[in-house]
Parts: C-alpha cells; sequence; structure tokens
C-alpha cells in the first residue's frame, strides 16, 4: 500500500545524511540506511552539465528577466515523471532527456576571446597589487565591520570597466531569509531552550535581516526541537522589524500557527519523491494537494505563503534530480499563491554547473524575482552557487546563522551556507543588505557559544581574529 510505503519511508532524509538519529522515524529499518548510504555515494562525484539533462527546449531569450514567466505547454512534464511510467529512476526519465535533449552551450557563459595588450597590462597590475589592496581592504573593514565596496578594481586605467562586466547582471539589493532559528535549529541534537532561541532571533532581527524564519509547526514527534514553536511565537510576535514566517506541512500546521500570531507561513515540496515520503510522508502529489489546502486557507487568513522545493539538484536516495522536475513543482506552488519559492539544495550537492540547468527550467515558468536560493554548504558550492545564482537575476538568498544545520559528527549533509558569508560576499560585491555585519557576527557567536562550537562562518572566524590581533597591538 502507498501509504505504508510511505510511512517506512518517512524522515529518511536526514537520518541517512546525519545519523542525526532523533529525527529517525521508528519503523525505517537499519538495512534502508545502507542502501541509502550507498546510493548516496554516487554523489560523491559533482553534478555537472555533463550529468544533467541539457536544455534544448527551453526558451533561452527572455528567460533571466522578470518577464520571462509564461505557461510552457510544451514543455512536456505532464505528470508522467510522477506516475513513473516513463521512468526508471528519476536519473533517467526518457521525457526529461527528451525535452532537454542534445548539449548546447548556455548563452549567459563568458566567451574567452583574446585580450588586447591594454588588458593583459590591467591585469597583470590586478593580480599583482590586487592583494595588498583586497588586504587593507578587509583590515579597514574588519574594524567596524560597516559595509563597504571593494575598491580592488577602481584605479583609472579603464578597470571600471571590468568590474561592470564581472557585477553585470548582479542586482543592487538581496533580500536575505535567515533560516538559522528554524532549518539550522531543527538539526540541533540537544534541544536548545525556548529562551535561547527567542534571544537568538532577536538578535538576527536587530541585526536589520528583513525575515527571519523563526519555527515550524511540524509534528514535535518528528522534530522535537521545534515543539516549543508556540512559546517562541508567543515571545517574538511583537519585534518589529522583521518578518517572522514559520513552516506549516499541513492546515493543522496552519492553524496552530495563525493561533501563535504568525503572520507569514512556509509550505514544504520536494522536486524527488523519495524525499517528499521521507520528509513529510506523503507523495509528492499529495503534499500538493495539502498545499493547496493551506494556501487557501492562508488567502482566507490574508497569511502570505512561501513555499520550498527540496532536492533541487540532487536527492540523498535518487541522485540527480532533472530540472524539469523542479520546474514542474516550483510552477505548481506559484499557481497556487505561494508569493516566493525558494530552490533548495538540501544536501548541498549543487555546483554551478547543475545549478544554472536547473534555475533555467524554474526561470521558464515563474519570474526570476519571485525565486529565492537556499543553499546548504557540505560540498563547499554554497557562495559560487549563490553568486552564480545573483549573476541569473536572482535576488533573494537564504542563510543560516553561523552556518546552523546538519550534525557535525556525522558524514553527510552539512548545514545553510552561513548568513555572515553571505553578507561579507555581498558587501564585497558593493550589494545592499541593510544588515550589520558586527550585530550578525555577534549573533552567531551567542548561538554558537551555547552549542558550544565553533562558529561555523568563515568570515566570522576571520574576522573575529582580525579583531583580537588589533587589540593585542593596543
Ligand atoms: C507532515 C507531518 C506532520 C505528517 O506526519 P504524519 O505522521 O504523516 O501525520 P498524520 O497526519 O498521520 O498525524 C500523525 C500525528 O502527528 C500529528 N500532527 C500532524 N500534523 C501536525 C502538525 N502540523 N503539528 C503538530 N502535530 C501534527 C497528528 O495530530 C497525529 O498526532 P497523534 O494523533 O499521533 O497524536 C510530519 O511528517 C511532519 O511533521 N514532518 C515535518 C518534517 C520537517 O519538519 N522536516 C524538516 C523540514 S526541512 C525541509 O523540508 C527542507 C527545507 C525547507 O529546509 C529546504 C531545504 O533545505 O531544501
Amino acid at each position: 500500500m502507498q501509504w505504508n510505503g510511505a510511512r517506512r519511508a518517512h524522515s529518511l532524509w536526514c537520518k541517512s545524511l546525519t545519523n542525526n538519529t532523533h529525527l529517525h522515524h521508528p519503523s525505517i529499518p537499519v538495512s534502508h540506511f545502507v542502501t541509502t548510504t550507498t546510493i548516496m555515494s554516487s554523489l560523491e562525484e559533482p553534478l555537472g552539465f555533463d550529468k544533467l539533462p541539457s536544455m534544448s527546449t527551453i526558451d533561452r531569450i527572455q528567460r533571466f528577466s522578470s518577464g520571462a514567466c509564461r505557461p510552457r505547454d510544451d514543455f512536456g512534464m505532464g505528470h508522467r515523471w510522477i506516475d513513473g511510467r516513463d521512468c526508471t529512476t528519476s536519473n533517467s526519465c526518457i521525457d526529461d532527456d527528451r525535452s532537454f535533449g542534445g548539449k548546447e552551450s548556455f548563452p549567459w557563459r563568458r566567451h574567452t576571446r583574446k585580450l588586447s595588450e591594454g588588458e593583459l597590462h590591467l591585469l597583470q597590475n590586478i593580480s599583482i597589487s590586487g592583494r595588498t589592496s583586497t588586504v587593507s581592504a578587509t583590515l579597514r573593514e574588519s574594524k567596524s565591520f560597516k559595509g563597504h565596496k571593494y575598491s580592488t578594481f577602481s584605479n583609472d586605467n579603464g578597470t571600471p570597466h571590468i568590474t561592470h562586466k564581472i557585477s553585470k547582471g548582479i542586482p543592487k539589493f538581496v533580500k536575505i531569509v535567515e533560516v538559522g532559528p528554524r532549518d539550522g535549529l531543527q538539526n540541533e541534537k540537544n534541544i536548545v531552550p525556548t529562551s535561547v532561541k527567542v534571544e537568538l532571533i532577536q538578535r538576527l532581527v536587530s541585526s536589520g535581516l528583513p525575515v527571519v524564519e523563526a519555527t515550524s509547526f511540524v509534528s514535535p514527534k518528528w522534530v522535537p526541537q521545534l515543539a516549543d514553536a508556540k512559546d517562541v511565537m508567543d515571545a517574538v510576535n511583537s519585534l518589529d522589524g522583521a518578518r517572522l514566517p514559520v513552516l506549516t506541512p499541513n492546515l493543522k500546521g496552519f492553524e496552530a500557527a495563525v493561533s501563535a500570531g504568525a503572520k507569514e507561513v512556509a509550505i514544504f515540496a520536494s522536486a524527488s519523491e523519495s524525499f517528499s515520503l521521507s520528509n513529510i510522508n506523503c507523495t509528492i502529489e499529495e503534499s500538493l494537494l495539502r498545499y493547496r489546502a493551506v494556501t487557501a486557507a492562508a488567502k482566507e487568513h490574508g497569511v502570505p505563503v512561501r513555499g520550498y522545493v527540496s532536492c533541487v539538484v540532487g536527492c540523498p536516495v535518487e541522485g540527480a534530480v532533472p530540472p524539469s522536475k523542479v520546474a514542474y513543482v516550483v510552477k505548481e506552488l506559484y499557481d497556487m499563491g505561494c508569493f516566493e519559492i525558494s530552490l533548495g539544495d538540501t544536501i548541498g550537492i549543487g555546483t554551478p554547473g547543475s545549478v544554472v540547468p536547473m534555475l533555467e527550467a524554474v526561470m521558464a515558468v515563474v519570474p526570476a524575482d519571485i525565486l529565492a536560493v537556499h543553499f546548504h554548504d557540505t560540498y563547499g558550492q554554497a557562495l559560487a552557487n549563490i553568486l552564480m545564482s545573483l549573476q541569473m537575476g536572482i535576488s533573494i538568498v537564504d542563510s543560516s546563522i553561523a552556518g546552523l544545520g546538519g550534525c557535525p559528527y556525522a558524514k553527510g549533509a552539512s548545514g545553510n551556507v552561513a548568513t555572515e558569508d553571505v553578507v561579507y560576499m555581498l558587501n564585497g560585491l558593493g550589494v545592499q543588505t541593510n544588515v550589520d555585519l558586527g550585530k550578525l557576527i555577534a549573533a552567531g557567536d551567542f548561538i554558537s557559544k551555547h552549542l558550544g562550537r565553533p562558529n561555523g562562518s568563515k568570515a566570522a572566524v576571520a574576522l573575529n581574529r582580525r579583531i583580537t590581533a588589533d587589540a593585542s597591538k593596543i
């Protein structure tokens, strides 16, 4: 029976990756994890263009503009992949091969060309003097953490032209959606006291973050770490300055969230059937049915709904996930009224090589400006993936304070990209976030200290060291 199958598979995802037993479904046999681990090893090679379907049917002319949204009747997705009729596995879907057949180059790729003598001279100057310049800029910033713009390339030799080329397409403002109190803490082995969660949220809001995902109204049997969702909301509801969305997997969760004062909710679907079963104990289609009920109720209450799609490039069980599957689920969430949709590389397996075709497929069916990217940093690819996403027109980035999430003692998925690292990179690019990096680092240090581990943000660690070094000279 499908439902029994779903139950057996339920909650496999974090467990198989992290050995984090607190989320394990009691009925999942140990042998299941062995299988999953074996499959996971097939993902140890980075997913690149050669491992994913290419994009011959996607119209490329307008895809990076927000006006690129249009129905794709010819997209060839339908429901066939869900029924599994043409697919042996999600990685070998005939439909997808047809839709994305043919290897073509992507027009957004920078064309290499011969550099002129002047340009060569310029680049040599940058590589020689740029290092000093970058370092001094970093040191200057480290004292105040104030957002600054790097001046590495700003000389009078025509370099602004190069800067312009590099930053072309990158938005002037990026909205950061902080997911640490929810995505980060849901994976913690030990339950974090409510008062600590509340203080963390307060600190994050006061750093200027516009959105701080506060908690989840999910089954406490599955996620005991967030069983205090109501108490957390009671304590943070009156905070001004940021939106505080919460995760709701079904109507029950939605109703509980609204009674607790939540003014925004998020629903979370998956592009991988196996992950859907393990995470929320139902198939993708069943989850979409549930979410239609949630979005309808939310509309009645005037509550905005954010959508998540997990496993957008890879699934711990199924391996590579075809972009068309992601696009299908995104479009469903969009059609049911989600105002924003976050694309989750749940296991942090993606590289720009796999993220780009996925984004292309998604941007062919919904506007780019409603999309967010949500990268876990398991393979250290998150910042590269974010930069690539920004260049493709994304301007909403999810991240987690101090890189919270995942289990530090187990092989497998790690936390989200650290918010401090994202802000540091965006400051370097001259992109506005309205976030105070100093306050952010203090918030990251606060929660890391509580959890008894080093801050997972490289920028925070480096900038903290710098302060110590400065102080020792005084
Ligand atoms: C979806 C369910 C609830 C289905 O869980 P189920 O066991 O299939 O649900 P059920 O309808 O059979 O109910 C079982 C029990 O749960 C209760 N229940 C039912 N719903 C709720 C609720 N909302 N709040 C509190 N309790 C609830 C329900 O009342 C019942 O209680 P009992 O009668 O046994 O005492 C469960 O599987 C669940 O809570 N899953 C949560 C999974 C989760 O939070 N995962 C982490 C999210 S992270 C993620 O998805 C990825 C993301 C978003 O971060 C992006 C990325 O990284 O890619």
